[in-house]
């Protein structure tokens, strides 16, 4: 493989013709460095692992182990997405774990924030570990690590990708995306079939929903967060949005408020909605949605999502808010 740095010589890969160059390439050179053996997976769904994953269903096929883990904390329709587009579509070996009742057990009643984050990480890896463990003859970890993260871990931010495995399962590293930016892992994405939501999904945060329920998850307000999310993307989708705005999410607060339902009171909770625009993410300005829209995606959220009777748009910029709320 090659090293960890971008020769000067090496050309962005903009168009279909020059990322099928690049595929052919990085499936005979996975061929060679894996010869027979097997390579382990974490897929997260998210753009850069199902990158990794296509190309290596090309390069190696059934010798390809793919663990997907539903933490619970995943986006309205992505575990089954995961399932259809790699399982049922590409034909790949795809372990599916289901552990979302451990992840939630083990963040019920966590309040605050980075204990939320170091639980839901630690979780990972054990979860990871578990199935890594159940499998034989593994001699390959393959991740989705891009030339942004190598450029980053000069010291700057702990590498990311499942790090943190136990000495005896340090495997070695496959990784055919490290030397390429994002935009180009999109068009390699695009050019080996999968579906543009994947390609072209906005970043998530490792810790998925779960720093966008916010101060201690309960059931009632992660269903809250993940339905008005897909409401909040669907009508975006429609109205032009999606692929304009860099990142547009909901939040859920742990407080309720008093509200009237069919002429009922209820006491329910608020859905926050944030739309934000940046270049670098460490500053963002709040896009300026029509204001119409929002009373239509707010009408839509308050009658369809359960437990919810207010909508509250977030109008701070980055800073002093960050883009997410925990
Ligand atoms: N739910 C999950 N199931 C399986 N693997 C996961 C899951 N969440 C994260 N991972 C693994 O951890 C890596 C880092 O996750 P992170 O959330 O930082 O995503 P990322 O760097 O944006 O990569 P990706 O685009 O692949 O999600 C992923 O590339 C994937 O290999």
């Amino acid at each position: 493989m090659q090293g960890n740095v971008r020769p000067e010589t090496m050309e962005r890969i903009t168009t279909p013709e020059l990322a099928q160059a690049f595929i052919d390439e990085q499936i005979s050179e996975l061929r060679e460095q894996i010869g027979d053996k097997k390579v382990l997976l974490a897929l997260s769904g998210g753009v850069d692992s199902s990158v990794v994953a296509a190309l290596l269903i090309k390069a190696v096929g059934q010798q390809l182990v793919c663990v997907h883990v539903n933490h619970g904390l995943l986006r309205k329709g992505e575990p089954e997405q995961v399932v259809e587009v790699f399982r049922n579509q590409m034909n790949a070996n795809l372990i599916y774990v289901d552990a979302v009742d451990r992840f939630l057990d083990k963040l019920a009643g966590v309040a605050e924030p980075e204990k939320k984050r170091k639980i839901i990480g630690a979780e990972f890896i054990r979860v990871f570990e578990e199935e890594a463990r159940k499998l034989d003859g593994i001699e390959f970890l393959a991740q989705g690590t891009i030339y942004p993260d190598i450029l980053e871990s000069d010291g700057v931010k702990a590498h990311h990708n499942v790090g943190g495995l136990p000495e005896d399962l340090q495997f070695e590293l496959v990784e055919p995306l490290k030397l390429l930016f994002k935009d180009e892992v999109r068009v390699v994405g695009k050019a080996l079939g999968l579906p543009d939501n994947m390609v072209f999904r906005q970043p998530f945060p490792g810790p998925g929903l779960g720093v966008r329920c916010l101060g201690a998850i309960t059931r009632d307000r992660l269903e809250a967060v993940r339905e008005s999310d897909a409401i909040l993307r669907e009508e975006f989708a429609k109205n032009g949005l999606e692929g304009k705005v860099w990142q547009y999410f909901t939040a859920v607060p742990d407080f309720k408020s008093v509200g009237v339902k069919d002429g009922k009171r209820t006491f329910a909770y608020p859905v926050i909605i944030r739309a934000v625009n940046t270049k670098d993410a460490m500053t963002a300005t709040v896009e300026n949605v029509p204001f119409e829209l929002l009373q239509h995606i707010t009408a839509r959220i308050t009658s369809e999502v359960e437990n919810v009777n207010r909508v509250l748009y977030d109008l701070t910029p980055k800073p002093s808010g960050t883009i997410e709320w925990e």
